[in-house]
This record gives structure tokens, C-alpha cells and sequence, in this order.
């Protein structure tokens, strides 16, 4: 093909160097055309980058950050569950089956505190010097470490002083936003089902009115067998469901560790005693690797080595020669399953022992109030089919390390258009939600993201908490208010009461967060309640408690009234109180809290942007 010389092209023409060009002009013309062209480049550039940075800023404006805050043991990740039972019903259910190594885990080490003080009570009465203490109170030692937490039943140390005068008038309660708001600062309701009835008889406290009321405990030759039964596999299955899991968490704080039962409390003598047993910690997964990671590490072995095990397994033989396959020591998790399906009668006999539950409460020893508690529930879960229910993961304990953030976001729209979702960052790939055509329940903002951290409540993770206080819109503060006669796990010079009064102080008289909003939870209303039931008395733990009413509304409106105090008096800026009694172990109760303060968060986050 020929180009006509009668049709030139005219940019060529105008491109073109002039006639004649010097060398030096040539360079000359080069290199301006070169700044031209760098010049040109960097405005693109610049204008690339104003558009990020807008972006990113209408991003950050519209995303609620939520930091969740509080000791140890306060239920901040099982409210996490709550919000993700609420919004992300579906990921939640997917998840159920990731837990039962958690359950398992919970369960084991439940029966092995109980063969704990059960082989501690053989040894003192072999011991004839120690006879004499054998109806005193033992160190707390052994019994803290297992269930973090320790209830302490003996003389109380704890005095604790009040902020305030004890009756606060009507206005410094300060009602200040509309009444019926969902997130009001008024005087929260003590929860309905607790209000001033009876609780029914916890089942694990049957024994108590059974006949064996007078603590007498007696080490038979059947106590002795299923001692020898229960403890060598059960150690086992606990070192294998730990290495499955992740790591035990060490407590440099703590003499007794942040939980499992301390050697010290172990007796060289005791037959059963491997010499040299791992110390066993509370167990806990670290941020970084995440749990959910070595939970679906856990579910995904499971579910292959069931699938191979329960078909194949007419006969256990066959699994027990697969299992010898392995090029493991240690069980694996399907075997921890067998081992504690042929476990379940023994641990069953042993939780229902009349002379057990008698040197349980000798010892004051409270399974039922404890962490990770599935005694009543052996025959479901010592079971090949077990399945987690949501109740089950609601209630299992795996300590928090560190930090983990949640992206809560919609995920799609379901009929009643209320699906939503709660995903772990970096899981999100598909169902990103269309922003424009999006809806939500109870004022939820279309395409608005959350964000929300759990972190770990122990006193050595909290400095982690630091960098995560800039850019918040709120913090939920929990509290367990049942914790007046309990000591921190990983310091048990420490009043558990008090440290959540100093810790709310600290926060809510921190000036970098002097503009969040701060919502309390007062939780754990349901253990208060049986404590104060089974007649534990507040004054004697709290001396400023006076004569008031011994009934679990007065002790949580006492409460609640000198966090209320603190906050007034050392917040920087004036600021409301927000607080709700919970029990968020109960998930109906927890789901209406957890949409008002998710409203309230939101609104108030509006009523932030509107004034940027
Ligand atoms: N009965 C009862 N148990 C609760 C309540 N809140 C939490 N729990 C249980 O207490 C245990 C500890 O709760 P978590 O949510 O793990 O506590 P956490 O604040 O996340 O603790 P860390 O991760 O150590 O900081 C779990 O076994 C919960 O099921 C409650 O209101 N009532
Ligand atoms: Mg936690």
C-alpha cells in the first residue's frame, strides 16, 4: 500500500523538526520535549494520587472502628461470636465444626483438674503430716491455673473503696439523649430473666442436697481405677490437641501459669504422674497465626480422617492400625476422638461421683462458674458423630493472644434483607457488596464497613492494645461483674474486680480516646446471680457494700454506679455513660444488645462525618 505525498499527515508535519536542525538545536529541542513529557507524567500522577487519597479518606470516614477491651476472661471474644452470630449467620454455622477441638480440649482439662485434687486428697492422706490440713483450704495453686480464673473462697482479701457516695442522686445519672434510643444512656434494666426469680438448680450442684452435704470424701479402690483409667490417656490427648492447635501460652507472670493444673501441685509419688509432664498452661492461639487458621487446620483433618475412619471403621481396629501409621508419637485428632468416645462412661462416672462432688465443694472448687464448662454435656459430646452446637462454641474457651481484627460488613441480601456479614480481614474475596443496592437491618448504613479488634485481656498483652487506640469510633468495655471474690489467673495477688475498676479507669482517663465513645458491658450477670444464690455475700468481699440487699440487681446497680462514677470523674472531655448489663454467653438476650449499640455506634459515627 502506497501513502499519497498529496494527503500528508498533518501532526507529522507539525512533529516534525524544522529543516536544517543544528545538532545543538536538535539537543536542545530533545530536551524539552523530555520535560514536557515529565512534567505531563507527574500531573497525572499527582492527580492518581490526590483520587487514592480521597478515596481512601471517604473509605476511612464511613469504616467503624470498635476496639474490645477488658481483662482476661471478660467475654470479649464470645461477644465477638454474638456479632458474628447475628450478621453472619451462615460463616458462623460454617465455622461450628472448627470448635470441637476447642470443646475437646475444654472437656479434657476439666476432668483433669478434677483428677487433680483428686490425686492431691490421696496424697495428703498418705501423708500423716499433712493430715492436719486436710480441711483447710488448700492453695488456690492448682485450682486457678485450670480455668484461668480463681474463685477465691478464702478469707477475702479485697476491700473495695467506692468512687462516690453509695446512693447516687437521679441527675448524675444524666439522661441526655432521647428516651427509647437503642442506645441510651439511662440506667440499663437488670435483665428480665434474671429479675428477682429463683434460678434453676444448676445440675451440677444436685449432689448438694442429695444427701452428701457434709463434704465427706472417701478415696475408694473405684476412685484409684478410674484415676489409673482416666489420667495417662487423657494427658495425651490434651499434649495432642495443643500441638494441633498451636502452642500453650506461657504466663512469665504468673507462678501457676495462665491455667492447667501446676506441677507443683503434682506428687512425684503419685504412680501416674509422668516425672518430667510438660507444664500445662491455659491454652491459647497466637494472633498472628490466628485461630480461625488452626481451627480449619483442625476441622480439615477431622473431616478427612473421619470420612476414612467412620466408613471404614467397623471395627476400630482399623482405625488403631491407621493410626499406627502414622509416623506420629502423639494421637491425632481422630484418635483423641476415639480415645474420648471410650473415655465418655469413665469421665461420666467420675463427674457424677457423690464423693467427688463432696471434695469439690470441700475444696470450693466450682466447675459449673468456670470457663470451658461441658461436664454436663459428656454423653452428647464423648460421641463419634459430635457435632458442636452454637451453644457449645459460644461457651468454649480459647484464650486470646494478641490482636485480631474483623471486617463486618454486608454480605448479601436475603429476603427479610438482613444478612450481613462478620469476615476475618484478608478473607475477603467474593460477595463484596454492592453499595448502592444494599440495605440493612436496624439503620444499617448501604456499603458502611466495621472493623473490629478482640485483643487479649491479660496483663501481659495489654501494652498491644496501644497502637490500635488512634482512629476509633468506640470501644466496648467489658467487665465481668461476678469476679468480686475471683483473682487474675496470671496474678493472683490481684482482686479481679479491682482490676477491671483500674483498667476501665485507665481508659476512660486516657486523652487520646477522650472523643470515643465508651460502651460497658457488665457481664457475666448470670454466674453473679448463681453466686449470690448459692449465698456468697458481697459485703464481705466488698466492704463499702454495707447492708444493702444481697440480691444480684442491687450488687449490679451498685456496680454499675461506681463505674458510672469513675467515668464522670476522670474522663477528659464530658462524655455519656453507655452501659448494659449481659450475659453474653446467652445469645437471644446478647443479639437485641448487640443491635443497640451497633445503632448507636452508627449514629453516632453519622453525626462524626456530618461535622468533618
Ligand atoms: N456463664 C457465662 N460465661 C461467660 C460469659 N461471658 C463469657 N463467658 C465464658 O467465659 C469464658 C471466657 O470468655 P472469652 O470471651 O474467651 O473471654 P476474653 O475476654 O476473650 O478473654 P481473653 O481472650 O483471655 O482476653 C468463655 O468460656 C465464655 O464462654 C457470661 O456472661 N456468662
Ligand atoms: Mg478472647
Amino acid at each position: 500500500m502506497s501513502v499519497s505525498l498529496d494527503t500528508p499527515d498533518p501532526l507529522a508535519i507539525l512533529l516534525a523538526p524544522p529543516p536544517n536542525e543544528s545538532p545543538a538545536s536538535r539537543a536542545q529541542r530533545l530536551q524539552a520535549e523530555t520535560e514536557a513529557r515529565r512534567i505531563s507524567e507527574q500531573i497525572d500522577e499527582d492527580i492518581r494520587r490526590e483520587r487514592n487519597e480521597q478515596r481512601k479518606w471517604e473509605k476511612e470516614k464511613r469504616t467503624v472502628k470498635v476496639l474490645l477491651l477488658g481483662q482476661s476472661e471478660s467475654g470479649k471474644s464470645t461477644t465477638i461470636k454474638n456479632f458474628q452470630m447475628a450478621y453472619a449467620p451462615n460463616s458462623f454455622a460454617q465455622e461450628l465444626s472448627s470448635w470441637r477441638a476447642v470443646v475437646y480440649l475444654n472437656l479434657t482439662r476439666s476432668i483433669l483438674t478434677i483428677l487433680d485434687i483428686l490425686t492431691k486428697e490421696a496424697t495428703r492422706k498418705q501423708s500423716p503430716s499433712s493430715s492436719s490440713s486436710l480441711d483447710v483450704p488448700q492453695s488456690q495453686s492448682s485450682l486457678v491455673a485450670m480455668a484461668g480464673s480463681s474463685s477465691v473462697d478464702e478469707e477475702p482479701e479485697f476491700k473495695f473503696t467506692p468512687v462516690s457516695t453509695p446512693h447516687a442522686s437521679a441527675s448524675e445519672l444524666g439522661v441526655d439523649e432521647a428516651p427509647g434510643s437503642p442506645m441510651s444512656p439511662s440506667l440499663p434494666a437488670w435483665p428480665e430473666e434474671l429479675a428477682d426469680k429463683a434460678p434453676p438448680r444448676p445440675r451440677t450442684q444436685a449432689s448438694e442436697t442429695s444427701g452428701a452435704t457434709d463434704n465427706k470424701f472417701v478415696l475408694t479402690q473405684a476412685h484409684a481405677a478410674l484415676l489409673a483409667r482416666l489420667h495417662p490417656p487423657l494427658l495425651k490427648v490434651q499434649d495432642t490437641l495443643e500441638a494441633t492447635l498451636g502452642a500453650p501460652e506461657p504466663s512469665p507472670n504468673s507462678p501457676y501459669g495462665g491455667g492447667g493444673a501446676s506441677d507443683a501441685s503434682r506428687s512425684p509419688h503419685e504412680p501416674n504422674w509422668r516425672p518430667n509432664a510438660r507444664k500445662p498452661k491455659e491454652f491459647s492461639i497466637t494472633t498472628r497465626t490466628g485461630w480461625r487458621a488452626a481451627l480449619m487446620k483442625v476441622r480439615e483433618r477431622i473431616s478427612t480422617s473421619s470420612a476414612t475412619s467412620l466408613q471404614s471403621t467397623a471395627s476400630a481396629a482399623a482405625g488403631k492400625k491407621a493410626g499406627k501409621r502414622r509416623k506420629r508419637e502423639e494421637m491425632d485428632v481422630e484418635e483423641v476422638r476415639e480415645v474420648l468416645c471410650e473415655l465418655g462412661a469413665d469421665m461420666q462416672t467420675l463427674w457424677e461421683d457423690e464423693g467427688v462432688r463432696a471434695l469439690l465443694r470441700k475444696r470450693k472448687v466450682r466447675m459449673d462458674e468456670r470457663s470451658g464448662f461441658y461436664l454436663d454435656d459428656i454423653s452428647r459430646i464423648t460421641t463419634l458423630r459430635y457435632e458442636p452446637t452454637s451453644d457449645d462454641v459460644v461457651r468454649a474457651r480459647l484464650r486470646t493472644m494478641g490482636v485480631q481484627e474483623y471486617q463486618f460488613i454486608s454480605e448479601k441480601i436475603e429476603k427479610e434483607n438482613i444478612a450481613t456479614g462478620l469476615l476475618k480481614t484478608g478473607s475477603r474475596k467474593s460477595g463484596v457488596p454492592d453499595p448502592i443496592k444494599r440495605t440493612g437491618p436496624l439503620g444499617m448504613e448501604p456499603g458502611r464497613e466495621w472493623i473490629i479488634y478482640d485483643v487479649g485481656g491479660a496483663k501481659s498483652n495489654r501494652q498491644a492494645w496501644l497502637p490500635y487506640f488512634t482512629g476509633l469510633n468506640a470501644i466496648i468495655f467489658l467487665a465481668p461483674i461476678s469476679c468480686f471474690d475471683e483473682r487474675l489467673a496470671e496474678d493472683p495477688r490481684v482482686n479481679r474486680l479491682e482490676d477491671s475498676l483500674i483498667l476501665w479507669k485507665t481508659i476512660v482517663s486516657s486523652d487520646v480516646l477522650r472523643s470515643v465513645q465508651l460502651i460497658l458491658f457488665l457481664n457475666k450477670c448470670d454466674i453473679l446471680q448463681k453466686k449470690i444464690h448459692r449465698g456468697v455475700r458481697v459485703a464481705d468481699y466488698i466492704s463499702s457494700y454495707g447492708d444493702r440487699p444481697n440480691d444480684a440487681k442491687t450488687v449490679g446497680k451498685y456496680l454499675r454506679q461506681q463505674f458510672k462514677d469513675i467515668s464522670m470523674r476522670h474522663s477528659p472531655l464530658q462524655r455519656q455513660f453507655f452501659s448494659f448489663f449481659t450475659s453474653v454467653t446467652d445469645t437471644k438476650a446478647t443479639a437485641i444488645t448487640v443491635a443497640a449499640v451497633r445503632e448507636g455506634i452508627q449514629r453516632s459515627n453519622l453525626r462524626r462525618v456530618d461535622l468533618m
